[in-house]
């Protein structure tokens, strides 16, 4: 089953998930604003929830894969482990030559798979004793960490995007998440399963993209959130390498300009497909919008209008579907629409036309979808939804089909 991405609702039938592991153990309230959250999930409940979230997902027929077992058959050769690291360490932006070379000892003298746990996990201070020390050395050992934890690393939606046949190797915004795309970079790279698959999109680029303001609609039609994430440049970047050098049937991308702030994030955030012509925004989506409508110009530029009307009629226009209707998370009541937005309610994952997976702790958001006719699986969320993503969050879709 080979990348195969050209819908948000088609059924679902490879999808990509990291199960949250020790490195929710090792934040402490003086990390969560660096490391992106608000709150610490307790681990053995964020388990249990993400382990029956899966097997929803396998229930309905869909092939769970896990990225550190992509990134462990990847690594199966010492150069290439001894290189994934290096790369790593450059990335996390350990400077201390002292400290650089302990730690690549250091990692590499775990196995494989625990190596990779080591590493979204976390290094701490009190793990090993450097062997040489300088002042810099010194000064630096006062912190906590060797390394700090990967505890975004469950949001798998963000570090790269399936778009197409190919994928996009997203560069993050922060610091905390932007090592996150080397997993899968080295998956592309080393797994043979993934070797045919091209790249749209390199982390290399200057310019941020992160996976949940991409948005596959249809086999012609991309959304994607200019946002606290995404910059305009890496819009264009990816718009011109489908429109010009690749045989994508994608003819117009819609960039969404939606607010910089976190309670915007994403564009997955505040907007997900439910069915062929329903999607469940944030109450308060419509007012604030601008959205640049890209298309294949002449001479390898792009063409680009700015429409300025309502959401919806902006997608029925350009998905040429007079029935497209937004649903609103929360529905009329104003207080639920907050709580729910705060808890990811707008952001659910389609598993096919009209058949959504969501939190369940969003049940004035999963009464009114029911109301719409559409089927709502819902999963135990007390945990995972601290971290502020949901089920579209948390899940890479690989292949949907027909
Ligand atoms: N696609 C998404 N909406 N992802 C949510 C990611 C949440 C994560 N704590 C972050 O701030 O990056």
């Amino acid at each position: 089953m080979g990348i195969n991405v050209y819908s948000e609702v088609k059924r679902l039938r490879r999808v990509l998930l990291h199960r949250p592991g020790l490195e929710l153990e090792n934040m402490e309230p003086d990390l969560l604003e660096e490391l992106l959250f608000e709150d610490i999930p307790f681990l053995k409940k964020a388990q249990q929830e993400h382990d029956y979230f899966a097997d929803v997902l396998r229930t309905n027929g869909v092939h769970v894969e896990y990225v550190t077992d992509l990134l462990a058959t990847s690594l199966s050769e010492d150069s290439i482990k001894e290189q994934f690291v290096k790369e790593y360490l450059e990335l996390s932006e350990v400077k201390n030559e002292y400290i650089k070379e302990a730690l690549e000892e250091y990692l590499l003298s775990f196995e494989t798979k625990e190596m990779i746990n080591k590493i979204v996990g976390g290094v701490r201070i009190n793990e090993f004793k450097l062997k040489k020390e300088n002042f810099s050395t010194k000064v630096r050992l006062n912190k906590q960490f060797y390394l700090l934890p990967l505890p975004n690393l469950y949001f798998q939606r963000d570090p790269v995007a399936f778009v197409g046949k190919g994928i996009v190797i997203n560069r993050m915004r922060t610091k905390a998440r932007r090592r996150e795309s080397l997993f899968m970079k080295y998956v592309v790279k080393y797994n043979n399963d993934f070797k045919n698959t091209p790249i749209y999109y390199d982390m290399t680029l200057p310019f941020a993209i992160e996976g949940g303001d991409v948005l596959v609609l249809t086999e012609k039609v991309l959304a994607i959130g200019i946002s606290q994430r995404t910059d305009p440049e890496a819009v264009e970047i990816l718009a011109k390498k489908l429109f010009f050098e690749t045989d994508e049937s994608f003819e117009t991308i819609l960039a969404i300009n939606i607010p910089k702030k976190r309670a915007y994030m994403h564009l997955d955030t505040i907007f997900t497909m439910v069915d062929t012509d329903k999607f469940l925004a944030h109450s308060q989506l419509e007012s604030s919008l601008l959205v640049y409508v890209i298309k294949k110009g002449k001479d390898g530029d792009l063409e680009v209008i700015e429409e300025n009307k309502s959401l919806e009629e902006i997608l029925q226009k350009y998905l040429e579907n007079g029935q497209v209707k937004i649903l609103k998370c929360g529905g009329e009541d104003e207080i639920a629409a907050k709580r729910e937005q705060w808890n990811d309610g707008s952001n659910v994952l389609a598993v096919k036309p009209g058949v959504v997976i969501a939190y369940d702790r969003n049940y004035v958001t999963n009464t009114l979808l029911r109301d719409n006719g559409i089927s709502v699986i819902e999963i135990p969320s007390s945990e995972l939804s601290r971290g502020r993503g949901g089920p579209r969050c948390m899940s890479m879709p690989m292949n949907r089909g027909d």
